[in-house]
This record gives C-alpha cells, sequence and structure tokens, in this order.
C-alpha cells in the first residue's frame, strides 16, 4: 500500500484549516453530520430515479457510535458512497467538492437540500482527531475502499469489503492539551449537545447509540395551519429564548428572489439584563436547516433587539467557514423584509389588542423611544405609530394618532410637559394654562422622552410643544398684559436679571401663571427636564438650558416685589432670591447653596 501526499496546495490548505478556518472545533461534527446527509440526498435522488435501485426508506438515517476506550467517534451513513476515483477526487484533493458537482450535473435547485460547496468541510475532522478512517461504497462499484489519513503527510487507500453502499467515518480523537479537553468529544452528553445545537434539523434521524437525537422537521418549515399556539410556546422554551410565554409570534414563509423562512417572537417580559451593554440582540441563522450563526445582529435593528427567533434561508452565500456570509446583499434584503413585519405585527397588535399591546410596551417601549432618538432620528417614521404616552385628557396611554384625532379644533399643536410623574407635572405651574384652556397633554416621565419627542418635531404636520417652553402658541389665550405695567416693571426686571446674575437668561412678567407666584421655563431647544437628564450623566455636567424666571403680575408676591424695589434695595434682593430658589424647588433643580436659601427664609419671617 503506498501512501500519497497530498497536492501542496492541498497541504497548505489542510493546514490552514486545522489552525485557523473555524473559530469552534465542535463544528466538526456539523461538517461530518451534513456529508452525511448531503451523501443520503444524493441516494435518495438516485433511488427515485433509477428503477434498478431499490428505495428503503428505513436505511436512511445516520449512526453516531462513540468507542472511550479506543478513543474513536464513528459517523455511519447510508448514502451514495464514493467509488476509488470519487475518493482520489473528493478526499485527495481538498477544496474540490463532489457534492457541488452533483447538484449541478444533476441541475439541482428546488427540493434538494444538499449543504456542501466548498470541499472542505470533511478536513475539519483533523482539529479534534489524529487519525481518520473512512470506509465507503458505492452502488456503482463492487469493492468498498478504505481511506486512511493521518493529516497533513498524506493518504492511502486500500480495497475492502462492505456489505451496503454507505460510508463509515472513524475518528481517532486526540490527547488532551493545555488548550482543550479533546477527551469532552468522547462523552455522549457533549456529542448529543453538538448534535443538538448544530444538526438538530438534518431531514434523517441522527441516533447517538441507538437513540435518536435531532428533532428532524423544524417547526417553522411546518404549515402554519399544523400548528398550534401551544406548539410555538413549546418551541419559544425549548429553544431557551425565555422564561415567559411570548407576547406574539411570527412565522413567515416567503418565496421570492430571496428565499427564506422566519420565526420570530415577541417576548412578555424584559430579559433581566435588556438595558445593558451585556445584552446580544440578534437572530439565530440557518441556512439549510443548520445552524450557521447563532446571534446575527446584522438581522435586527437596535429598536426591535428585544425579538427572538432565527432565519432559516436556503439563498445564503456562505463563506467557507460557514461562520460568515460572503454578500450580505441577501442578508440586507432579509433584515429589511423582517423589519416591516415586525412593525407591521406589532401594529396589529396594538389595533386588536390594546391590553397585551400595552403589555409589551411596558416591557420595551423605553427601547422604541431610543429608536426614535439615536442615529439623527433616521427610524422615527418607522417607529412614530409605535409610541404610547400618558396623556392628561384620561391619565390613561394614547397613541400619538389618537391624541391628535382628540385634539380639540381650535389647538393647533402637540403638547407635552416632561417631569417625574404625571402628578408632579399636574401640580406645576406651566401646565395651568392649557389645564384651563381644556388641552390635552402629554406627560413625558421618562428619561428619554422628551429626546425622542424633541427628534419627531412634528407628527402629522403637528408641531411638538413643550408647555414649559418659551414660545406655547399659547398665546391667544395667554392673558393681555397691560402695556403700562409692561412699561413700569422693565426697570425693575432688569434689575433682578442683574442680581440674579448669569444664572437666568431673562426675568420677565408671566402670561401663563394663574395661581403660582413664579415659573423657570426654557428658551431653545434644551429644556430643563433634559439638562436635569444630561446631567446626571458622565458627560454632560456642563449643559445648562437657557432659563427664563417669570413672574405673575396678578400675585400679591408681586406688589411686595414691586414695593421693595422702590424702597428697600436690600429687601428686593432677598425677595429676588428667595422667588429664585422657589421656581428652582418647583423644577426639582438642585439649590446652589440650600442653607443660604434656609436663612433667607427665616429673616423674612
Ligand atoms: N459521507 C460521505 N459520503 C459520500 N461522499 C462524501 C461523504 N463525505 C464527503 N464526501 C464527498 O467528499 C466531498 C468533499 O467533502 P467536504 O466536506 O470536504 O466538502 P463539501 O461537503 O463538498 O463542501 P463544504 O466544504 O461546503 O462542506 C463531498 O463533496 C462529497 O462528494
Amino acid at each position: 500500500m503506498t501512501k500519497k501526499a497530498f497536492q501542496a496546495e492541498s497541504r497548505r490548505l489542510l493546514d490552514l484549516m486545522i489552525h485557523s478556518i473555524y473559530t469552534h472545533r465542535e463544528i466538526f461534527l456539523r461538517e461530518l453530520i451534513s456529508n452525511a446527509s448531503d451523501a443520503m440526498d444524493k441516494m435518495y435522488y438516485r433511488a427515485l430515479t433509477d428503477d434498478q435501485i431499490p428505495f428503503h426508506k428505513d436505511d436512511y438515517l445516520i449512526d453516531i457510535h462513540i468507542d472511550k476506550e479506543n478513543r474513536s467517534l464513528r459517523i455511519v451513513d447510508h448514502g451514495i458512497g464514493m467509488t476509488k476515483e470519487e475518493l482520489e477526487e473528493n478526499l485527495g484533493t481538498i477544496a474540490k467538492s463532489g457534492s457541488q458537482s452533483f447538484k449541478e450535473t444533476n441541475e439541482i435547485r428546488d427540493g434538494y437540500d444538499i449543504i456542501g460547496q466548498f470541499g472542505v468541510g470533511f478536513y475539519s475532522a483533523f482539529m479534534v482527531a489524529d487519525k481518520v478512517t473512512v470506509l465507503t461504497k458505492s452502488p456503482d462499484s463492487e469493492t468498498a475502499y478504505r481511506w486512511e489519513s493521518e493529516g497533513t503527510d498524506g493518504y492511502t487507500i486500500e480495497e475492502t469489503h462492505k456489505d451496503a453502499h454507505g460510508t463509515e467515518i472513524t475518528l481517532i480523537i486526540k490527547e488532551n492539551d493545555e488548550e482543550e479537553s479533546y477527551d469532552d468529544y468522547l462523552e455522549n452528553d457533549r456529542i448529543r449537545q453538538i448534535i443538538k445545537k448544530y444538526s438538530d434539523f438534518i431531514r434523517y434521524p441522527i441516533r447517538l447509540e441507538e437513540e435518536t437525537v435531532n428533532s428532524m422537521v423544524p417547526i417553522w418549515r411546518k404549515n402554519k395551519s399544523e400548528l398550534t399556539t401551544e406548539d410555538y410556546n413549546n418551541f419559544y422554551s425549548e429553544k431557551h429564548y425565555g422564561f415567559d410565554e411570548p407576547i406574539k409570534y411570527i412565522h413567515t414563509n416567503v418565496d421570492g428572489s430571496i428565499r427564506y423562512r422566519a420565526l420570530l417572537y415577541i417576548p412578555e417580559s424584559r430579559p433581566f439584563d435588556y438595558y445593558t451593554r451585556d445584552y446580544e440582540k440578534g437572530l439565530e441563522l440557518y441556512s439549510n436547516g443548520v445552524l450557521i450563526m447563532e446571534k446575527s445582529a446584522d438581522l435586527l435593528p437596535d429598536h426591535f433587539s428585544f425579538v427572538k427567533g432565527l432565519v432559516d434561508s436556503e439563498d445564503l452565500s456562505l463563506n467557507i467557514s460557514r461562520e460568515m456570509l460572503q454578500h450580505d446583499r441577501q442578508l440586507k434584503f432579509i433584515a429589511k423584509n423582517i423589519r416591516n413585519k415586525i412593525k407591521n405585527e406589532l401594529l396589529n397588535l396594538l389595533n386588536e389588542n390594546r391590553e397585551r399591546y400595552e403589555a409589551f410596551y411596558d416591557a420595551f417601549g423605553r427601547q422604541l423611544k431610543y429608536g426614535v432618538y439615536t442615529d439623527y432620528g433616521v427610524n422615527k417614521e418607522e417607529i412614530q405609530d409605535l409610541l404610547l404616552f400618558q396623556w392628561s385628557k384620561d391619565k390613561k396611554l394614547v397613541t400619538l394618532k389618537e391624541y391628535v384625532e382628540n385634539m380639540p379644533e381650535d389647538q393647533s399643536y402637540i403638547y407635552y410637559a416632561a417631569g417625574e410623574s404625571a402628578e408632579k407635572i399636574d401640580k406645576s405651574p406651566q401646565v395651568e394654562a392649557a389645564v384651563e384652556k381644556g388641552y390635552p397633554f402629554l406627560y413625558l416621565t421618562e428619561e428619554v422622552d422628551e429626546f425622542a419627542i424633541n427628534m419627531l418635531g412634528t407628527y402629522e404636520e403637528k408641531e411638538f410643544r413643550s408647555l414649559a417652553g418659551n414660545d406655547t402658541g399659547l398665546e391667544s389665550e395667554e392673558k393681555e398684559l397691560d402695556k403700562d405695567l409692561e412699561e413700569e416693571s422693565a426697570d425693575m426686571l432688569a434689575a433682578m436679571k442683574e442680581h440674579l446674575n448669569d444664572k437666568v437668561q431673562d426675568v420677565r412678567l408671566s402670561k401663563r401663571l394663574r395661581k403660582h407666584p413664579v415659573c423657570l421655563i426654557f428658551e431653545g431647544e434644551l429644556s430643563i427636564e433634559m439638562e436635569k437628564i444630561l446631567r446626571s450623566m458622565p458627560e454632560g455636567q456642563n449643559v445648562a438650558a437657557q432659563k427664563i424666571l417669570e413672574i405673575n403680575p396678578d400675585h400679591t408676591v408681586y406688589k411686595s416685589l414691586k414695593m421693595s424695589y422702590n424702597n428697600d434695595r436690600e429687601k428686593f434682593h432677598l425677595y429676588t432670591d428667595i422667588l429664585y430658589g422657589q421656581a428652582l424647588l418647583i423644577e426639582g433643580l438642585p439649590m446652589e447653596d440650600p442653607v443660604d436659601f434656609a436663612d433667607k427664609v427665616s429673616r423674612l419671617m
């Protein structure tokens, strides 16, 4: 028996193969099982197209045996096997794929799920084995052959006997070293786990020591009509997508220029690490039922990062290790479709089952709002109709559409007020005018809210306006200020501003206040609430909203202020400080010197 060397290129390729193509050694089993499955597909095809060949359905299975003592792992199939020439061709030359040629000569595209295409997968066995033996027989040959190799130094082929067509591959597993515990590949549980992980949906039974391990027909390849909600929910928990019951599942089968199936879930509860850096979004990606990627992040936009599930497509162009895709054109196409689908399904849920939608929103609404705000708002239109906010009309949650539909006819803007809670906002002086007018407003109580609303800018051509902003657009309903009053107070207001130095941009008479003596409002992009949020972040220490102190000229406080301005400057400064302090307190803003403020209040008493 002579030993043949691998071709020079093959040798280098084999070395590369063993050391660098794959990240995970465990995938060798996926590759060998995929080959066995391919071989049986080919046999099946032959049996269907050739009357001479009998068809025994029960033969179509893959057996895996572990022999710990001899450190061997054996994969047995009843597929098409290989003739001597085929052995030379396929296993003597790396990067020669018999499966690819089979598909080409038989012009197979649909119906058969042949996986192999690069002609390298087989050699991944050398990542875990010192020696690989292939015993194989083709239905076209009387003789069987044994191919044997210990890796880079070459291989031998000899004649032997085997009863039935098919292939048996025996790996002699390496001894443990510092990096890897190869013994694991001789453990029943570990092998079962690898089969489940990568090859669960191979269409033939995979038996480990006589027991079938794989589920074979993946649920997503079944017809929707055959499946119940319970089936879907079981799959969700089997896959460990979550411990909850999903709020909704989405099962689609797209048969266009790029074919794929997707099974997606919207969880009910938020994973504990959802809003942390540790949370990884992504969907499982299968190619013909074989797992390619556990978390393909590119399949989901960030605002739908809560979605769990998988995509299976036969039209992906994989790279050689099957760890990446060669072109992401297909993936982009699928991602775009999926994203539309998720959006539409969420809208359906919103319209058909408000209670369930609100439960979903409670868990993941914040992520949608982040989605509006991030990337300069590129996704805002996609998301805006999925948003809910509590509003002042009945304290329940409304969509923006519902808000706009319920606006009184003479109301021009969508109003909102930001604060810690609806109760606190209701007590704030800024909302008085809108309440009096009967205009509803949104309560923005989460940190991201006002940033998201600002990013939206408008909804159905209606502008958003903050009730704490300088220009509420409520002018027509605001009190008309007496011209004389404005003139006579001008000096005093200027003196207040000067006394408060750079703490406020301006001091003005208020048109909006009804019962309260003072309030702070903001001018420009950044609101006072936003300032508070940004200041709580590590890099936001120096941001400041442009604040304006408004004084209610109808309040008795105004008269005292005026009097002090005319008669007692020291008192006037005291009053000014106290009013400013009050306005800060109402806004929940920190006071620079609380002791000083308390002293001033005592002095007054
Ligand atoms: N169990 C088997 N039965 C019959 N033929 C096989 C078997 N295993 C491998 N072969 C043949 O050897 C060829 C090379 O296998 P290999 O796993 O290296 O590549 P592949 O499956 O064609 O492609 P890929 O690298 O994409 O997996 C296969 O195309 C097939 O013709």
